[in-house]
């Protein structure tokens, strides 16, 4: 690009969007954490060596449930995706983390497309309004911009954290015990099924459920979701987080995560969840918005930290 985009101005276009939220995530800051179980099934050890998979394995899990976006104040109950970040503790002194949303697809394919979009929408200072014309001319130019919003329009968002599904959106890089190398894209499936909002759901519920909905689903038993890997096939896009593959691909199901209960408001405040903190057997893929994210997660990690 001509223009190549930073860290800093990445975590700098969120904070021209939605402000400087002192001590807070500049994205996701709406969340809270939860302790859980993986479980291997087995079946992924023909893709990967990785601890992760190995068959047998248990791990204990750290997760942080947030929305997207950088409104510390975001309703629930609005079209938006929403987040979740695991660290898994797995053996042999490694780990995993995974920071995954609830749709297949992200909303933009480049650092570059990241901070403009943002910058673009941006309210002008004097009239507190974002510029239509400026909007338009973005998207028209950018048109990936518009695939993620369009698949939660048709998808809306879940009725309780427990009820949505949730995507790497990249792929990643799997070696197996003969040195093949498979790139393949992570799936959660709810195991309650997945559950959008209705219109009536998003009155009664208001903007403030998700919270206080997951403890009380919690006291009565663990959430779970079935885990999926899906091999790319031939053909597929490795680069773009904007394109989902064909639905009708081939999965392995691979393992089952549990979230079992609610943990302490400030259990995840001094942790930087991190996509490519992976296990030996998984590498992270060319995909340029994978590549930025944790550089751009380490820079709002230090402003939160240094009290900014
Ligand atoms: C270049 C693209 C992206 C940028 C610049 C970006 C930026 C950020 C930043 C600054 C944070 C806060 C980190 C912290 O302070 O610890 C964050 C958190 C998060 N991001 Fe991204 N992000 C990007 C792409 C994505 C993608 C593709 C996904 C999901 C597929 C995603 C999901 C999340 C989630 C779930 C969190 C919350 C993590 C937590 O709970 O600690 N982000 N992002």
């Amino acid at each position: 690009p001509s223009n190549p985009a930073t860290p800093e101005q990445l975590v700098d276009a969120l904070e021209g969007m939605f402000g400087r939220n002192a001590g807070l995530r500049r994205a996701h800051p709406k969340g809270f954490c939860a302790e859980g179980e993986w479980v291997s099934t087995g079946a992924g050890a023909a893709l990967t060596t990785a601890a992760t998979l190995a068959p047998g394995v248990r791990a204990p899990v750290l997760a942080r449930f947030s929305l997207a976006g950088g409104n510390p104040r975001a309703p629930d109950n609005v079209d938006n995706a929403r987040g979740l970040a695991m660290r898994l503790d797995l053996p042999g002194n490694e780990s995993q983390d995974f920071v995954v949303i609830s749709a297949p697809v992200f909303g933009v394919r480049t650092p570059e497309q990241f901070r403009d979009n943002l910058i673009a929408r941006r309210p002008d200072p004097a009239t507190g309004q974002p510029d239509q014309a400026r909007i338009q001319a973005f998207v028209a130019a950018n048109p990936e911009v518009t695939r993620q919003a369009a698949w939660i329009r048709a998808n809306p968002p879940s009725d309780s954290y427990a009820s949505a599904p949730y995507f790497g959106v990249h792929s990643f890089l799997f070696t197996n015990a003969a040195g093949q190398v498979r790139p393949a894209r992570w799936s959660f499936e709810p195991a309650e099924g997945r559950r959008s909002m209705t219109p009536e759901d998003r009155q009664r519920l208001g903007a403030n459920f998700l919270e206080a909905e997951l403890a009380a689903r919690l006291a009565r038993g663990p959430a779970e979701w079935r885990v999926f890997l899906t091999p790319a096939q031939e053909g597929d896009v490795l680069t773009d987080a904007t394109l989902a593959w064909p639905e009708d691909r081939p999965r392995v199901e691979v393992a089952r995560l549990s979230i079992r209960r609610v943990a302490a408001a400030d259990a995840c405040t001094g942790l930087m969840f991190s996509p490519v903190s992976l296990p030996r057997g998984i590498d992270p893929s060319e995909d340029p918005i994978l590549q930025m994210r944790t550089p751009a997660y380490a820079e709002s990690f230090s402003r939160r930290s240094g009290g900014q």
